[in-house]
This record gives C-alpha cells, sequence and structure tokens, in this order.
C-alpha cells in the first residue's frame, strides 16, 4: 500500500517543476468492465497496447475501500515517531522521502505491508487495521486472479504461469518519480486527487483521471518478461499536487522468490528469439535494489543487451 501526501518539504519541489507537460488531448484510457463476457479481450488488447488499463464492475465493496483508505489516512496523520514504529522499509515498514538505497527521493510517504504478515503499526486501533487490511486484501485479491485468468486464458497458457503469486500491499502519499513496476501486475487505487501520469509507447505521458471507485492496473517487467515482449510494463510517475494530497493503496503481484521468469516458449511466434535470459526472482530483486528508480531494470537481462 503507497500513500502519497501533501507536498511538506520545499526542497522536493523539483519534482514536480522538472516535469515535462503531459499531452492535453490524451488518447482514452482502455476501460475493462469485468462483468462483461469479453473482458479478457479487451485486457489483452490493453495490456498490449498501453500495459494499463482502468476496471469497473471489479466487485471489491466500496466499504472495504473506504474502511482501509480511512485506517491509512489516520495512520500518515500520525506523528514520526508514532509511525516510524512501523519500522523501516527493508523492505517491509514505513518509509518517507527517500525511494529504495540507491538516492531516489519523492515526495512521498509510505507504509509497505507484507499481505500474509499482521501489520506492526500503532494506530489507535490495529485490530481495526488489520481486519480492515483483510478484507481488502482478500477482495482485491480474488479480482487479481480473476483478471491474471483471463490473461491466461487470453494467451492460451497454463494459469499457474502468472497465478503462483506473492501479495504485498503499499500506501503512498504523494508524488513518485518515473518507473515500472517489478511485479507481474500492480491493482492501484487511489482517493480522487490526480497525478497520476502514464508513459505512452511513443514516450509521450498522459494523465489518468482519478477515478475512487475504479481500480488501474498496471503490466510489470515480470509479465512483459513472461511475453517476451508482447505486453510492455509500463512506466508510471506521480506528479505531487499541491492543492489536495493523494492517497494510493497499491496492490502487488510478484512471482514467488524462486520463481523462475522466462519469455514463455508457446508465447514464442515462429522463430521469434527469446529476448531475455532466464533469472529468478530473487536474482531479479536483487539487481533491482542496485539500480535507480528510473533504470531500466530489465536491461542486464535482456538478451540482445548482453551480446
Ligand atoms: O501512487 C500511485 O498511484 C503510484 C505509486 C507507484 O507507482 C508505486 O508505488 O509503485
Ligand atoms: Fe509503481
Amino acid at each position: 500500500m503507497v500513500i502519497i501526501s501533501k507536498p511538506a518539504i520545499e526542497q522536493f519541489s523539483y519534482i514536480r517543476n522538472k516535469q515535462p507537460a503531459a499531452a492535453l488531448l490524451p488518447p482514452l484510457i482502455p476501460i475493462v468492465d469485468l462483468s462483461k463476457p469479453d473482458s479478457k479481450h479487451q485486457i489483452i488488447k490493453a495490456c498490449e497496447e498501453f500495459g494499463f488499463f482502468k476496471v469497473i464492475n471489479h466487485g471489491v465493496p466500496m466499504e472495504f475501500i473506504s474502511k482501509l483508505e480511512s485506517e491509512a489516512t489516520n495512520f500518515f496523520s500520525l506523528p514520526l515517531c508514532e509511525k516510524e514504529k512501523a519500522g523501516q522499509p527493508k523492505p517491509y515498514g514505513y518509509g518517507n522521502k527517500m525511494i529504495g538505497p540507491n538516492g531516489d527521493v519523492g515526495w512521498v510517504e509510505y507504509l509497505l505491508l507484507m499481505t500474509n504478515q499482521d501489520p506492526n503499526i500503532a494506530t489507535q486501533n490495529p485490530e481495526s487495521f488489520r481486519v480492515a487490511l483483510n478484507n481488502y486484501m482478500a477482495a482485491v485479491k480474488k479480482m487479481a486472479c480473476e483478471i491474471l485468468e483471463m490473461v491466461a486464458d487470453g494467451l492460451k497458457i497454463q494459469p499457474r504461469n502468472v497465478l503462483n503469486v506473492v501479495q504485498s500491499l503499499k500506501a503512498n502519499v504523494i508524488g513518485f518519480g518515473e518507473h515500472t513496476d517489478p511485479q507481474i501486475i500492480s491493482v492501484l487505487r487511489s482517493n480522487n486527487t490526480s497525478g497520476l501520469q502514464i508513459s505512452l509507447r511513443d514516450g509521450s505521458w498522459i494523465s489518468v483521471p482519478p477515478d475512487h471507485h475504479s481500480f488501474f492496473i498496471n503490466v510489470g517487467d515480470s509479465l512483459q518478461v513472461m511475453t517476451n515482449g508482447r505486453f510492455k510494463s509500463v512506466k508510471h510517475r506521480v506528479v505531487a499536487n499541491s492543492v489536495k494530497s493523494r492517497l494510493s493503496m497499491i496492490y502487488f503481484c510478484g512471482p514467488p522468490l524462486s520463481e523462475k521468469i522466462v519469455p514463455l516458449p508457446s508465447l514464442m511466434r515462429g522463430d521469434q528469439p527469446s529476448l531475455y535470459k532466464e533469472f529468478t526472482w530473487f536474482e531479479y530483486k536483487t539487481s533491482a535494489y542496485t539500480s535507480r528508480l528510473a533504470d531500466n531494470r530489465l536491461m542486464h537481462f535482456e538478451k540482445i543487451a548482453a551480446s
């Protein structure tokens, strides 16, 4: 879960200033209605063209969303010393300003939680936080699995290729530099505050209109590799909003540590070469840990780059 809050730190204002403007008349972001029979085709098309789509009729009860959002808001309004009791984000815990260990900074506060562990955080009512987290996670997991099953079905691959996932949740407040998510997919939801932008294949940026009733799905680096580049992990960023605090909750579906990530043979067309070397999620995470947020972390695993 990532929560991005109101900018509080003047020296980070450059994050806002240095962002190039997003396109004024952007193409429409694909919307997938999960209740419609053709949603799997729309998902495949959106993953190919944008690496990103919005999901409506997702089945996650609004009350679960609102409850966790309010618990997260309460957490982020605690005094710093209370928030720090969640421990440093190495990898799970509370962090602010610093994103990762390599000098990236953001106008951001975040709480990163491993989903199968009890959150060790000092809210007024930890039990209420725990219940809200579990309800939200169970409902979002169900939706994420449904989407991944449709991806598998649409690609005609075995569901286990994408469904063997470990989950984590991040709450963010405010601004975050450009990057791709390393996991298989991320399921993002924010309050009704703008800021999220995605990069199109031509390199231009478009703003994603906020919609607090819907979820947004990002294709991550792992799915890009499994599909041998047919799906593209979407570059995205969050531009700080100086008027309103933005709170987002991101559910990441990543592979287990020992899982091998490699282009799936059944997805290779004709004599298409494999673009990536085989690696484990552990190797990828280890390599990503030494990189900067905006780096192309897949570069070290590309076959062409290596030869
Ligand atoms: O807050 C957001 O909407 C996106 C944050 C994000 O991209 C991330 O935490 O990976
Ligand atoms: Fe992200």
